[in-house]
This record gives C-alpha cells, sequence and structure tokens, in this order.
C-alpha cells in the first residue's frame, strides 16, 4: 500500500480537519511512498474525486464527517477494483470511525492509519445506495430532520438524541411489512432502523452486539413508542437485553424487504435519499478498512 488519496473536506466539524492539514500530510508521508491531499468544494465532489484517483491508488482516506465518508462510500463500493478505504473523523457524530477503532483526535487517527493495519468491513446496500452504519424510516428521519445546525455544532452527538425524546408523543405511526426468506411480519410500527455498525449518531445504543463483520443486518423494529420504551432502548447498550422488550422485535438477517404505508423517507447513515419500498441488503467484506484499535 504506497499510493494514498485524501479527500478532506474543509468545512468539516467547523473546520476540525482543515488544522490539522499539513500535520497529517507530514504524518502519512512518514508511511506511505505518496500522498496527494484532494480538497471538496461542494458536495458531490467526493464522488468526483474518487471517479479521477481510484484506479491509480491503494488507499484513500475521507478527512471530514459522516456525509462526506456516506458520499465516498457510495463512489467506491460500486467499482469492480476498490482501493482500501480509511477515516479521518472530522465531523459531529464520526459514527463508522468509531466503530473501527479511530481515535477522534484527527492526527491521533492519521497516526493510526500509519500502522496500515485492516480489515475487510460489510457494507448495506439499500436498492442502488450504500450504507456503513444505519438504515432507517420513521422516527429516526423526524429527528435528523429536526436537529438543527446550531444545536448540532454544539452538543454534538447528544443533539440526536435529545430532539429524539423531544420528538417522542409526536410520532406517526404507519403500516410496515418486512420480508425476509424465512419470515414475514406486518402491523403498525413508529421506527424500523436496520443497521450495519453498531454506532448511531455517535453512541452505540441500538445495536449493541451488531458487527460490521459477520455478513448480517441487524434490524430493530420499534411498534410502539413511549418515553419508556424509548429509554430502555439507549440504556441497552449497557444491559444487552433488548430482545424480549415489550413493543420492540429485534433479529438479524442477510436481506429485508420493506413496504410501508404511507410511504416512508428513508435515512441511510444520516442522508435522506428515497423512499420506501425498499429491499435492504448486505455485501459481506466488501471493503478493505484502515483500522485503529479494533
Ligand atoms: N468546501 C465545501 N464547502 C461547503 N460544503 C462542502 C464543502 N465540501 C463538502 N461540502 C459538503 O459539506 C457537507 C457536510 O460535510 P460532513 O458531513 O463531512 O461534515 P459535518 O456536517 O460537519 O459532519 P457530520 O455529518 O458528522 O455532522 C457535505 O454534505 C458535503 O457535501
Amino acid at each position: 500500500m504506497n499510493k494514498v488519496a485524501v479527500i478532506l473536506n474543509p468545512v468539516s466539524g467547523n473546520g476540525k480537519v482543515q488544522r490539522f492539514k499539513d500535520q497529517i500530510v507530514v504524518t502519512l508521508r512518514d508511511s506511505f511512498q505518496s500522498v496527494t491531499i484532494y480538497e471538496t468544494q461542494q458536495s458531490g465532489d467526493g464522488t468526483s474525486i474518487v471517479e479521477r484517483v481510484a484506479s491509480s491508488v491503494d488507499l484513500i482516506v475521507v478527512a471530514g464527517g459522516d456525509g462526506t465518508v456516506n458520499e465516498v462510500v457510495n463512489a467506491i463500493a460500486p467499482l469492480e477494483e476498490r482501493p482500501a478505504f480509511a477515516i479521518i473523523p472530522g465531523g459531529t457524530s464520526n459514527d463508522f470511525s468509531r466503530e473501527i477503532g479511530m481515535l477522534q483526535h484527527p492526527l491521533k487517527a492519521a497516526e493510526q492509519i500509519a500502522h496500515k493495519n485492516s480489515m475487510w468491513v460489510d457494507v448495506g446496500k439499500s436498492d442502488h445506495y450504500y450504507f456503513l452504519n444505519f438504515w432507517g424510516i420513521g422516527l429516526i428521519t423526524q429527528v435528523s430532520e429536526t436537529v438543527d445546525i446550531g444545536s448540532k455544532q454544539n452538543i454534538g452527538r447528544l443533539a440526536y438524541y435529545l430532539r429524539t425524546l423531544q420528538t417522542i408523543g409526536g410520532e406517526n405511526p404507519f403500516h410496515l411489512k418486512v420480508e425476509t426468506d424465512t419470515d414475514t411480519w406486518e402491523g403498525e410500527a413508529v421506527m424500523l432502523l436496520v443497521g450495519n455498525g453498531t454506532y448511531t449518531g455517535g453512541i452505540r445504543a441500538f445495536f449493541p452486539e451488531g458487527s460490521i463483520k459477520d455478513g448480517l443486518l441487524d434490524v430493530l423494529l420499534i411498534k410502539e413508542t413511549s418515553l419508556q420504551t424509548f429509554w430502555e432502548i439507549l440504556q441497552s447498550r449497557v444491559s444487552n437485553q433488548i430482545q424480549n422488550k415489550e413493543g420492540i422485535i429485534t433479529f438479524q438477517t442477510p436481506k429485508i424487504t420493506i413496504t410501508a404505508d404511507p410511504e416512508q423517507t428513508i435515512d441511510c447513515d444520516g442522508e435522506r435519499q428515497n423512499k420506501t419500498p425498499s429491499t435492504v441488503g448486505i455485501l459481506p467484506k466488501h471493503i478493505k478498512m484502515i483500522v485503529g484499535n479494533v
């Protein structure tokens, strides 16, 4: 692994990684023969940079937040020949970087990347869209729609959950049908989350036992929401015991087909891309990632 392209979003996390740009390059050059840095100017640049450089580099590093990671993964995942991928966390939640054990200080993460420890990880796929952390409909989309920029920057990942708690009571139940190769469930629901990684919005709340290398999706279906139920889910990261809670169904599957009435907006890793119906699957060990302490 010798040639590296760093895709840096200068505005992620209020310019968090931008401040360390020169030191990141110095750190990586100690370990890799060639390191080129590409700064994004606007949404979509991450995709076009990958299209330009993917065939000529061994490793693509995103220095930025979850939005930039998501864009770049969507450009790398469909390729036949995929370069390895790494993350220097620079946003608010930095979900997948936590999943793969990256330290949250940009320079410390660059030092971890210089060690070149790698692991093949699963990637989720919803129709033609790829995700690393989660796919969700219902309450989760109301949450990310209502997290305003101010509170996101001030209190970061906690904003996600505080807003969730505030949203409870205003949820809109919908008719949901989920089908796997072996089972079908149909009924009224307020949220369906399908996880690959275990982090959502910066904390390990919903899928404490998930794995990014088991070739399976973790499904969490909430039939009804009450403050109590939701609090228990957030607590589940301590107890690991959500399976038997009333109003909640959890299971693992490699593939799930989802239909909702009325149709629901889909949130993939914090980005709203499509509406239901949707088929969600897992691509086992699809991307080679440079990891930290896993
Ligand atoms: N130079 C730029 N100026 C303005 N916006 C940019 C620029 N480069 C990229 N963008 C856009 O900035 C958006 C936010 O990026 P990103 O998610 O990395 O940071 P963040 O919002 O601070 O992090 P998080 O998603 O973890 O909260 C992305 O949608 C991206 O397309």
